[in-house]
């Protein structure tokens, strides 16, 4: 397994959002959906370490989050549904300094760049188009060696174009060995991204959509 969740729970205070008693992926392209509200960009969050939580997720079938942290957010990245860097930082300030954290090989950040279509590196976040930035984000996203890739909406404010690149990354990054999951309240079969599998956010657990 690529991904493993055992009994994790997710809470805001007293408000629970996740209770995932078991729940597992093989390498893939895995579609989240649920209703707005349901906890996937919270889910997205914990599994990227962002939020404490109980219980275990092991990437790799070696790497657990709460044991070897470094190893894992090396292996796993994600893109956020509404990002929002400092409006004083550069697009290229802050690819480069993911780049570096995430030991981007040669030339990778060059690809995405020319990839997505970034073309305002030097000029500052709080002078970028909201698409600008979603860009970025997308970018930052694909950085590294990762075996795991969460993209939270992606397809949000950004164009046509973008979302062709962004579909030829998926498919090119799969191809290499990386599994996605991916949020989106848009259909992917109709904007021509096949998916391995659909999960369900609801009740606070994953639940596998069958194929109709
Ligand atoms: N920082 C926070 N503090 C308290 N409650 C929060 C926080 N972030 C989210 N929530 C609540 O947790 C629940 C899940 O929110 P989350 O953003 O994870 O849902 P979502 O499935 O991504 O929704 P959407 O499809 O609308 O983006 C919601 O009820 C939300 O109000």
């Amino acid at each position: 397994m690529i991904l493993e969740i055992q009994n994790l729970t997710q809470r805001y205070g007293s408000f629970q959002v996740l209770a995932i008693p078991s729940w597992a992926v093989d390498y893939g392209i895995y579609w989240i959906q649920g209703e707005n509200g349901a906890g996937k960009s919270t889910l997205f969050r914990t599994l990227a370490g962002m939020l404490p939580s109980s219980g275990d997720i092991i990437l790799d079938q070696k790497y657990n989050l709460k044991d070897q942290p470094v190893d894992y957010r090396l292996r796993l990245n994600l893109g956020e549904a509404e990002p929002l860097y400092p409006s004083f930082l550069t697009p290229g300030d802050l690819i480069t300094f993911v780049a570096e954290a995430k030991q981007s090989p040669v030339g990778q950040t060059e690809m995405l760049i020319e990839a997505l279509g970034i073309n305002y590196l030097k000029n500052s976040f709080g002078s970028c188009s909201s698409g600008m930035v979603k860009k970025v984000s997308l970018a930052v996203a694909f950085l590294g060696n990762p075996s795991v890739i969460i993209l939270d909406e992606p397809l949000i404010t950004i164009d046509k174009e973008a979302r062709l690149a962004l579909f030829n990354l998926i498919e090119n990054y799969h191809a290499k060995g990386v599994t996605f999951l991916i949020s989106s309240h848009q259909l992917f079969q109709q904007e021509g991204l096949n998916v391995t599998a659909s999960f369900a956010l609801k009740n606070k657990n994953l639940i596998r959509i069958e194929a109709v």
